[in-house]
């Protein structure tokens, strides 16, 4: 899928969410526990309550791998069933990755071969050898960490470098944006520095940003569309906790439909305000 294709999706949808599936084998309703995959059976019917509402799905790594094989296989089933059965929805592997090329090769075989997803969120830590191997990949995105939405995110990410005067998460925008294009490449900017989206967009005017921290982080969505939508929309906007453990009975996937609607309501005001 490329830039237009998404925002395509988005424009059809009038939606630019996705939902985070951080399935957590300790929060989902009882009642799954019983069945011979919880976490799938789990994803299955948030997936199928949500797909309307969504133009795209996050499963983070870190709750999959945590359970070992099983987990794997959850997840495998679960990009495969999203794959099948809503193939223009976008499927972001949250895996924070990036290592020495050799290894980051075998990384974006993992995901983009041995899984088949659109695209994996990477750590740039280490360099260009580190995420060039995944944009090889015809059609696929790399999804680049640049102002996260954690607190300690200015630890490193707020410094200012001293040769320029740039603070780092500027540095790692202006360079690696040399690295890709519009087509392959994203950022992570956190929905709680949505004031900082407009600092970003003078950097990246045309990339499409991931933004998580809106629901159970705080982040105010009218304030990221406000400083960081662009005229393609620009934007995919995760929610995970807020959506998938809106309930935690029976009801849980009527809730996360509903919760999701809501979410895409309010987008679709705020694309309707940007006359898109
Ligand atoms: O890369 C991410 O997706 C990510 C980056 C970031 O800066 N902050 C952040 O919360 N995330 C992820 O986005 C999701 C947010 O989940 P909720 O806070 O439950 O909506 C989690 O999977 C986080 O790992």
């Amino acid at each position: 899928m490329n830039a237009q294709q998404l925002f395509e999706q988005i424009q059809a949808k009038r939606s630019f969410l996705c939902v985070g599936l951080d399935s957590d084998i300790t929060k989902i309703p009882q009642h799954l526990l019983s069945t011979e995959d919880p976490i799938f059976e789990f994803n299955k019917a948030i997936v199928d309550a949500t797909a309307e509402y969504a133009v795209s799905y996050k499963p983070n790594l870190a709750f999959y791998e945590s359970l070992g094989v099983a987990g794997w296989i959850s997840l495998h089933k679960t990009v495969r069933y999203i794959r099948e059965r809503y193939p223009s929805q976008f499927i972001i592997a949250d895996a924070k990755r990036g290592d020495i090329g050799n290894t980051s090769e075998m990384y974006a075989k993992a995901f983009f071969e041995g899984f088949d997803f659109d695209a994996v969120t990477l750590a740039p830590y280490m360099g260009s050898d580190t995420v060039t191997p995944f944009l090889k990949y015809e059609g696929k995105w790399s999804i680049i960490l640049a102002l996260t939405s954690n607190k300690s995110a200015a630890d490193f990410q707020l410094l200012e470098d001293a040769a320029n005067g740039k603070k780092i998460y500027e540095d790692v925008i202006t360079t690696s944006a040399q690295w890709g294009t519009t087509d392959n490449t994203m950022y992570v900017v956190g929905a709680t520095k949505a004031e900082m989206l407009g600092d970003v967009r003078q950097l990246i005017p045309n990339h499409f940003l991931l933004v998580p921290g809106v629901g159970a982080q705080g982040g105010s969505l009218s304030e990221v569309a406000k400083h960081g939508m662009n005229s393609q929309c620009g934007l995919l906007v995760n929610s995970s906790r807020a959506i998938i453990y809106a309930d935690t009975t029976e009801n849980f996937a009527a809730a996360a439909a509903k919760a999701a609607r809501e979410v895409r309501d309010e987008m679709d005001i705020l694309l309707k305000e940007k006359g898109l």
